[in-house]
């Protein structure tokens, strides 16, 4: 993919995501910071879309094996964390699950079922099998041409409720 087909697919990912009521009535999102060609939602988070101050957005940390969320906004540091991915500083405010309404979850490819295939770290599937956790609204995040019929599924993968591409956000 070309830079501007990326940037391109990514804006209307993220036109898509504006025009959801799930989004529009959530508070606090939960979302990423795009590494490697992963679809780029910081045109919801910077400030072009002034989701800021109306919502709070929180981003991950990799703990062990675990996901830390900590509050971040435009001007606020960024740390490189493990695997090369930013992250917001361990000194930000502490998120926690019950103010979080919807989840916006980076995924390699996902599928009708909504099914999600990751980086192979399990982070994801440990999340969203915890209590405090499991009944968030997730909607995965992939460009198109990684949406499939069809992905292998482990005892272990959690099913997300939407997904959405530069086509469509299906919930
Ligand atoms: N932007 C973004 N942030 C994120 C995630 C993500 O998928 N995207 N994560 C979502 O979990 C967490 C990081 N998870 C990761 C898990 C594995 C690898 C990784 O480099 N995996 C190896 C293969 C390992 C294997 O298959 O056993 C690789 O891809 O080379 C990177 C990130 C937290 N932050
Ligand atoms: N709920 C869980 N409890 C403990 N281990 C888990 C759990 N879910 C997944 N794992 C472990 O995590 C490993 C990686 O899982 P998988 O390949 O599905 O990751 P992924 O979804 O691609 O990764 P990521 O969410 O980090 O992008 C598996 O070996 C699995 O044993």
């Amino acid at each position: 993919m070309t830079v501007a087909e990326w940037r391109e697919k990514s804006d209307r990912i993220c036109t898509n995501i504006l025009a959801s009521s799930l989004f529009q009535e959530a508070k606090t999102v939960l979302a990423y910071f795009s590494f490697r060609q992963e679809p780029d939602l910081s045109p919801l988070f910077t400030n072009s879309q002034q989701t800021y101050p109306t919502k709070t957005w929180g981003f991950p940390r990799c703990v062990d094996q675990s996901l830390h969320w900590f509050s971040w906004k435009p001007n606020d540091a960024v740390e490189i964390g493990a695997y090369g991915i930013r992250e917001p500083s361990k000194d930000a405010l502490i998120i926690s699950p019950s103010e979080v309404s919807l989840i916006l979850v980076p995924s390699v490819a996902c599928d009708y079922q909504g099914y999600r295939l990751g980086y192979g770290g399990g982070y994801y599937d440990r999340l969203l099998s915890s209590p405090e956790w499991v009944k968030k609204p997730t909607i995965g995040i992939v460009f198109e041409f990684a949406y499939l019929p069809e992905l292998p599924v482990q005892a272990w993968d959690k099913r997300l409720q939407g997904v959405c591409t530069e086509m469509l956000l299906r919930m």
